[in-house]
């Protein structure tokens, strides 16, 4: 024998509640939408029909839950047709509609009345439809589920549809005046029908201006001013320009509002969308690409599909192409701005570099437009990459932040500009230059090619220096660490540390082999075995530090060997390089070394100063 399903209401409005819907105040945008929908589908019976909603509080003497009536002058329901759609979850008469008239409607999926019973426990629906010689019909709905029809001891004068809801008294703080007036301003504000609103003594309506995008203003500044005056109304920022958006994909319209500040690279915004003029979230994430985190928008849609909740729009083709428009839209402003006002471009770049920098990998003609002006960290200070590429013809980048600390003031002393590509983008944005632009040269920058810009020693200082190389030589074999002696500036800097990628992999892996337990340790050293530099690390001594030129004459080789050692280690510890066990022990002994020959020297240590 064959069952029906049974739905248990209560747990479907449970699902709603806690699941679905962000807020039981979205019932107010139920109704309205309804109402809405009920006055288009007349308008298709009767073309001239103009239609109006009205609200109305009524509020009890006697202090009791105070009462919603929502009225339309839209189509109404016949008796038949409040079995069908009405009382049965899921249905709706807008799914059956040509599909050319369907997108009219905002709804869609025949749940919506449903939000009503998270605010009260009865609806009440009275209702007259506008097909000729039709009773006015009441439909009484229980959350249990239980429903009742029956003919209306008070018919109404004109077609149309009046919904009582009482307050449930865990809801009444969403039945006062003033919040029965934000709500539906909050949703409906841009409807196209008037709504009339009385409540706590006020009455008359309350959505006169439309959407602001679409008014006509005085003057472009007159327009500008008031688009960024309703920008901040509605996300309580003061934003510095404002954009207009528009795509035929998706019949989409708004504002996009440029942020005052920089945000996190891949902050999403949340913006406010309107799904037919009514306002269907003010936190959807998916209408512009993901580079454009620089703005935050407002738009109406009337061709893009809401999900289920209605709290965001549905990922589909119309969508993509939609995002896809709305990003030209952005593109085409900044495009403008480079022409008719540069400088305030640049500021937009210097304040949103980030996003920027997104755009301009994804697309080739904004980045020919933008990379010159791009800001970038250097060796010699910040410049755009445009000044860079006026001092020298070849650009030379570190993608790391220790590396670009390593070289950045070895290179800056000798003149060499190297940019600083750590940041996000920045590698990819530098090596897309040469695809870009054809007389561009582009080369990955690292400390070991720091030594060939370097001064070579005259024959005289070579004989000079060669006891000092020898024994420097000896003391960093084991480390396996190469020396060489060369002039470089600034002469403060006594030694520079260089080694390329691979080798300094291998410094962590056998740094990390010397810490670990037996089985990881040998894991390791098939790592370590298997790393290959291409060139041994070198220990760069710099002839113009006075302290290299005085180790030079020295003959104790026990005094050379430590100072070797101490130099060695601060050349690391100045290239960020972790030590390991067996640097670290040199580090201890060498500092140890150095007390203990001070003190045998029987110096008085340094007076600090009225102390005795
Ligand atoms: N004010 C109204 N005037 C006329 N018919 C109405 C009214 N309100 C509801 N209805 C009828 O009740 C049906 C169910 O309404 P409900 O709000 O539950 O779903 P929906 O609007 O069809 O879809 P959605 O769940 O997407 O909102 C509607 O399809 C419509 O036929």
């Amino acid at each position: 024998m064959d069952h029906r399903f049974q739905i248990n209401l209560r747990g479907v409005i449970d699902l709603l509640s806690h699941h679905l819907y962000s807020s039981p105040d979205v019932y107010i945008r139920e109704l309205l939408q309804n109402a809405t929908d009920a006055i288009r589908a007349r308008q298709h019976l009767e073309p001239g029909h103009e239609g109006s909603i009205r609200i109305e509080l009524i509020e009890k003497q006697d202090g009791g839950p105070p009462t919603l009536l929502f009225s339309d002058d839209g189509i109404g329901l016949t008796e038949e047709e409040i079995h069908r759609f009405l009382a049965t979850i899921g249905e709706s008469s807008k799914r059956e509609v040509l599909a050319e008239r369907r997108g009219d409607f905002i709804g869609q999926f025949g749940i919506g009345l449903l939000s009503c019973f998270m605010v009260c426990d009865e609806v009440l629906v009275v209702t007259r439809s506008a097909q000729g010689g039709s009773p006015t019909m009441e439909w009484r709905g229980r959350h249990d589920g239980i429903y009742t029809v029956r003919p209306s001891g008070h018919p109404l004068e004109r077609p149309g549809t009046q919904v009582f809801l009482v307050a449930r008294p865990d809801a009444a703080s969403l039945f006062t005046p003033q919040r029965v007036r934000e709500l539906a301003l909050h949703y409906g504000g841009l409807l196209p029908f008037p709504i009339h609103l009385t409540a706590g003594g006020y009455s008359g309506r309350i959505n006169t201006e439309g959407a602001p995008w679409r008014r006509t203003y005085g003057s472009a500044s007159e327009r500008r001013a008031a688009l960024l005056a309703y920008g901040r109304d509605v996300f309580g920022m003061t934003f510095i320009d404002c954009i207009p958006l528009k795509s035929e994909a998706g019949d989409v319209e708004g504002v996009a509002f440029v942020l005052p500040f920089s945000p996190h690279y891949n902050a999403k915004q949340k913006h406010r969308v309107y799904l037919k003029n009514m306002l269907l979230s003010e936190s959807a994430e998916n209408l512009l690409p993901e580079w454009a985190f620089f703005v935050k928008c407002v738009v109406n849609a009337n061709d893009l599909r809401p999900t289920a909740s209605r709290e965001s729009f549905y990922e589909n083709d119309t969508l993509t192409r939609a995002r896809t428009a709305l990003g030209q839209a952005l593109r085409r402003y900044l495009v403008e701005l480079a022409k008719d006002d540069p400088r305030a471009l640049q500021g937009l770049i210097q304040l949103h570099a980030l996003s920027m920098k997104a755009l301009a990998l994804d697309d080739d003609d904004f980045y020919r437009l933008i990379i010159g002006w791009l800001p970038f960290e250097t060796s010699l200070g910040a410049m755009t990459l445009a000044d860079y590429r006026q001092t020298s013809s070849q650009v030379r980048y570190v993608s790391s932040l220790d590396e670009f600390r390593q070289v950045s003031r070895v290179a800056a002393a000798q003149g060499l500009c190297v940019l600083n590509a750590a940041y996000v983008y920045d590698t990819d944005l530098l090596e897309k230059l040469p695809r870009v632009f054809q007389d561009a040269q582009v080369e990955r920058f690292s400390a070991s090619d720091l030594p060939q810009s370097f001064d070579e020693l005259t024959l005289d200082e070579r004989e000079a220096v060669f006891p000092l190389r020898k024994r420097a030589e000896e003391v960093l074999q084991p480390f396996g660490c190469g020396v060489v002696v060369k002039k470089f500036r600034p002469k403060e800097v006594p030694t520079l540390y260089s080694s390329d990628t691979g080798n300094a992999f291998r410094r962590d892996a056998e740094r990390a082999r010397e810490e670990s337990d037996d089985l990881y340790a040998s894991m390791l050293e098939g790592v370590v075995s298997g790393a290959s530099g291409n060139e041994q690390p070198l220990l760069t001594f710099n002839f113009h530090n006075p302290v290299v030129r005085r180790l030079a004459a020295v003959t104790d080789p026990h005094l050379i060997k430590l100072s070797v050692e101490m130099l060695y280690v601060q050349a690391l510890l100045l290239g960020h390089r972790p030590l390991n066990a067996r640097e670290m022990l040199l580090l201890n002994q060498g500092l140890l070394g150095l007390i203990a020959s001070r003190l045998e020297g029987g110096e008085e240590p340094p007076d600090r100063g009225g102390m005795h």
